[in-house]
């Protein structure tokens, strides 16, 4: 688990929207969504090694994103108390696509709240972790949370529900999508019927911010001609990544395999917990 520099590796798994619905909107602008939230099992991962001198210290940072923005620091400095001499060095292997919809800086962000809530022996509870969470991007709260869920208002309220395996093939157009712009667009539903966590089987669904991505992004709509001969394909987040189900690894693979090598994509099945799930209570 340690290596020869003491890290201690901790993964970030991403997550799919299987379904994104806006059914309405705050006073302060932020738009009200409806969403299943599912777990994959492609991922970050962030190497964590204690520190005593109450320095937090990025050894990596990402292309076009200083230390001081990076979701790990951010998440760190959240939760180290005041005057404390607990630091941490952090490096981030990175997989998950940024700005693709997939959670990646969020789950980031998670993992250093599960990971360091413990080996800085701070034991704040599951909830106080999502509280935490919240303030730092709408996505936090559900890698807290470590289930599949429901969720709604901005990303806030979950309701755990059971989800069966399965396998997705999901691409990565390489267009950075603007979740501001998307949100802002004035041919954006925002009013789609709001549906109760019980009519989940059978509900006919949709991510109400494609239609606004695939008018802006053309990359995202030709990609998604591509997956849709082999089912519903949809976008997942603000995009730009998309997905598709397949019936098994293999299959999925399959598809990959078939595909031009400009195309970057991943084969994906379904994560019923965060692997760091047992790090909150
Ligand atoms: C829609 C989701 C679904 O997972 O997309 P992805 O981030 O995964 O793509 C998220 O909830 C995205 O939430 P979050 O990650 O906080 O979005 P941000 O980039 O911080 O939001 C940028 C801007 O989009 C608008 N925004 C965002 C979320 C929301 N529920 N309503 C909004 O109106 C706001 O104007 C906000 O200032
Ligand atoms: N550790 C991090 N990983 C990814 N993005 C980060 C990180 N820290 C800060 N960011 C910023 O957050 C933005 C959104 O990141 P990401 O979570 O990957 O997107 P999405 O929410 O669309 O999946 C990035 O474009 C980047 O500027």
């Amino acid at each position: 688990m340690v290596d020869e520099q003491g890290f201690a590796a901790y993964p970030a798994p991403a997550k799919l929207n299987l379904f994104l619905h806006i059914v309405g909107r705050r006073q302060d602008g932020y738009h009200l969504l409806q969403s299943v939230f599912q777990l994959i099992d492609m991922h970050d991962t962030i190497y964590l090694r204690l520190r005593r001198d109450g320095q937090i210290v990025h050894h990596n940072p990402l292309p076009g994103v200083p230390a001081e923005l990076d979701l790990t620091v951010r998440a760190a400095r959240l939760l180290q108390p005041k005057g404390s001499d607990w630091g941490v060095d952090i490096r981030v292997d990175k997989r998950l696509p940024m700005g693709g919809g997939v959670g990646g800086g969020s789950s980031d962000a998670a993992t250093v709240l599960l990971a360091l809530n413990q080996l800085w022996q701070l034991q704040h509870s599951r909830v106080d972790l999502m509280a935490l969470g919240l303030s730092l991007g709408a996505d936090v709260p559900f890698f807290i949370f470590g289930q599949n869920a429901f969720v709604e208002g901005i990303g806030e309220i979950m309701t755990p529900i059971e989800t069966p395996p399965r396998y997705f093939v999901v691409l990565h157009p390489q267009v950075h999508v603007s979740t501001p712009e998307i949100f802002k667009d004035p041919l954006l539903t925002r009013n789609s019927p709001s549906i109760k966590v019980g009519d989940l089987e059978g509900a006919v669904t949709r991510n109400d911010l494609q239609a606004c991505a695939v008018r802006k992004y053309p990359e995202i709509a030709e990609q998604l001609n591509l997956l849709q001969q082999f089912g519903d394909a949809r976008m997942t987040g603000s995009g730009s990544c998309i997905f598709v189900e397949m019936p098994s690894q293999a299959a999925a693979n399959t598809v990959l395999c078939g595909l031009l090598e400009s195309i970057n994509g991943f084969a994906v099945q379904t994560l019923n917990r965060h692997p760091l799930y047992e790090y909150a209570k």
